[in-house]
């Protein structure tokens, strides 16, 4: 029991002792010594330290630092979720929905990379006042010099000039171990600057670009408007499986860059969405650009006149984006020569109006863009210009499309959007009614099941019919029901007569334009044509 007191005794004493010290040298040393000496002693320990430090300041003299800016978002991207940081700063732009975490004023936080643990601290400073000769700016009027001195304390509002420089002093300081040093620190820090470019790309309103006559001309060759479609691939309606492998392929391929590296292929991918208009190949390509984050490029092909527009065009592109050519079969006469044009050639014309084609066809078409210019940039040399990029050709005809775009390895994958099934009836009853069906009696189910399969209706025909009754979720799935039954009916109805047009001999194209006609009908043939497609694929791939 004494023993204790007595140690209780000179620990008191100590401490005693210490601060008495601590008041002396604060009265004795004036603050400029003390914080010199401080700092002496610091660097005198990190010298006995097994770690190194590195400082990322915020200014780069008058310039931001990029790193700093870029650690701040990395740090932010996981600051909420670490237990290592007790105290966040939350930050939200105006107009924005994202709040960002950030690391409060002295605070630090712990990161993990290739198995090494290192330490980041925010640390923040007042500015020392700054001699007055630095808060003045000279100006010259009329030949006379001029002075302008800023009286104001810290804090206030400074002249243009200035407000770059803040009045706190901000930085990151990196711990690492001594050992871990040259192991880690440059392959980390290329990740946090990659990190912050995506969480960037993430918050920024994303864009869609255009084409148009004439604009390279005027020096913008694409003009932009934000880009804000809703589709996602939890609202496209379409057999999950495929979807599923559709998602796999896209972030298979942006995380490939080592792969495509590796295999010495040019790191972009392209697609080919066919189907009857209505089947959600627009709405699948917005589904892709929100599932990656890119940005899309829809490039008119009317308004390219030739191969090197097109190429200055093509060259303009950014990458992480998807450069899309709608209606490839019907926008251009993309022939290789091997198929005599059915179409004019719409690509192509000159900007001179009183030309015969002009005052015939409304342009001058002056074809000098070709499908092998085209596919240079989707398959050739040119394909490596920029990288990370994304084509995607739709059509509605896949049969008029030239053999020359169908070959394997120019477009690395065909996609059908077909008629609606029942799975994908399935997610239209949930983006408009708010549930699968699982509320249905059996037998409307299975009703259901039977006519979407007969009545070869689009997603978007269903979609219609269904936004028309969403307040009244029965209704709207008996007028469904409905309309699919009288579509499955003039399917039958069209299917007899087509046979019998057969047997009498009636030719095909004549077989095609009642198709067109029929309100109703839908050609089986048209039906088919997923089918054909992917059969005609699969033999040739064998
Ligand atoms: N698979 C689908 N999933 C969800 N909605 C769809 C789907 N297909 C069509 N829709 C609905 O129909 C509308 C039109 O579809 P979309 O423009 O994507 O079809 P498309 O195949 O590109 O047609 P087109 O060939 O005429 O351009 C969309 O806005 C969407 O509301």
């Amino acid at each position: 029991m004494a023993e204790r007191k007595e140690s209780w005794t000179s620990l008191a004493s100590l401490l005693g002792t210490l601060a008495f010290c601590q008041t002396f040298l604060q009265l004795v040393l004036p603050p400029e010594l003390r914080l010199a000496s401080l700092k002496f002693l610091t660097r005198a320990l990190r010298c006995f330290s097994s770690y190194c430090y590195f400082d990322v300041a915020e200014m780069d003299g008058v310039n931001t630092n990029e790193l700093y800016n870029a650690v701040q978002l990395y740090l932010s991207s996981f600051a909420s979720t670490s237990a290592s940081a007790s105290r966040l700063s939350l930050t939200r732009a105006r107009n924005s929905s994202v709040t960002t975490f950030g690391l409060s004023n002295n605070d630090s936080i712990a990161d993990v990379f290739d198995g090494v643990a290192v330490q980041w601290e925010h640390a923040v400073t007042q500015r020392q006042s700054q001699p007055s000769s630095w808060r003045s700016i000279p100006d010259v009027f009329d030949g006379v010099a001029v002075q302008w001195e800023h009286a104001g304390t810290q804090r206030q509002s400074q002249p243009s000039s200035w407000r770059s420089i803040p009045d706190e002093k901000r930085g990151f300081t990196l711990r690492i171990k001594k050992r871990d040093k040259d192991l880690i620190l440059n392959s980390y820090l290329d990740r946090i600057m990659d990190k912050a470019n995506d969480i960037r790309r993430n918050n920024q309103e994303r864009l869609i670009y255009t084409n148009s006559r004439g604009s390279e001309s005027r020096g913008r060759p694409w003009e932009a408007v934000p880009f804000k479609h809703p589709s996602t691939f939890d609202t496209l309606a379409m057999d999950p499986e495929k979807k599923r492998d559709i998602m796999e392929d896209l972030r298979d391929f942006a995380a490939g860059q080592a792969f495509y590296q590796r295999t010495g292929r040019a790191w972009k991918r392209g697609y080919l969405l066919y189907g009857p208009p209505g089947t959600g190949k627009s709405s699948m390509i917005a589904a892709m650009a929100n599932f990656l984050g890119y940005e899309i490029y829809d490039l008119g092909l009317t308004e390219v006149p030739s191969n090197s527009e097109l190429r200055k065009l093509l060259m303009k592109t950014s990458s992480k984006s998807i450069i899309v050519i709608e209606d490839i079969d019907c926008s251009v006469n993309l022939s290789n020569g091997s198929k005599a044009p059915k179409a004019p050639p719409l690509q192509s014309y000159s900007a001179d109006p009183d030309t015969p084609d002009a005052v015939s066809g409304g342009k001058n078409w002056n074809n000098t863009m070709t499908l092998s210019g085209l596919l240079n940039f989707t398959d050739g040399l040119w394909s490596c210009c920029g990288s990370e990029r994304i084509f995607v050709f739709t059509t509605n005809h896949i049969d008029k499309l030239d053999p020359a775009l169908l070959r394997s390895g120019r477009m690395d994958m065909h996609i059908c959007m077909s008629y609606c099934s029942y799975p994908a009836l399935k997610i239209l009853l949930h983006n408009y009614l708010g549930s699968e069906g699982e509320d249905l009696s059996e037998v409307a189910a299975s009703e259901l099941r039977e006519a979407v399969e007969k009545a070869k209706m689009t997603p978007a025909d269903i979609s219609e019919v269904l936004i028309k009754k969403r307040r009244n979720r029965e209704k709207a799935v008996s007028e469904l029901l409905e309309v699919m039954k009288a579509r499955a009916e003039g399917n039958e109805e069209y299917g007899g007569l087509r046979e019998k047009c057969e047997s009498n001999g009636v030719e095909e194209e004549e077989e095609e334009k009642r198709a067109l006609e029929s309100p109703k009908g839908v050609s089986d043939r048209e039906d088919d044509s997923c089918k054909k497609a992917e059969d005609q694929e699969e033999k040739k791939a064998n």
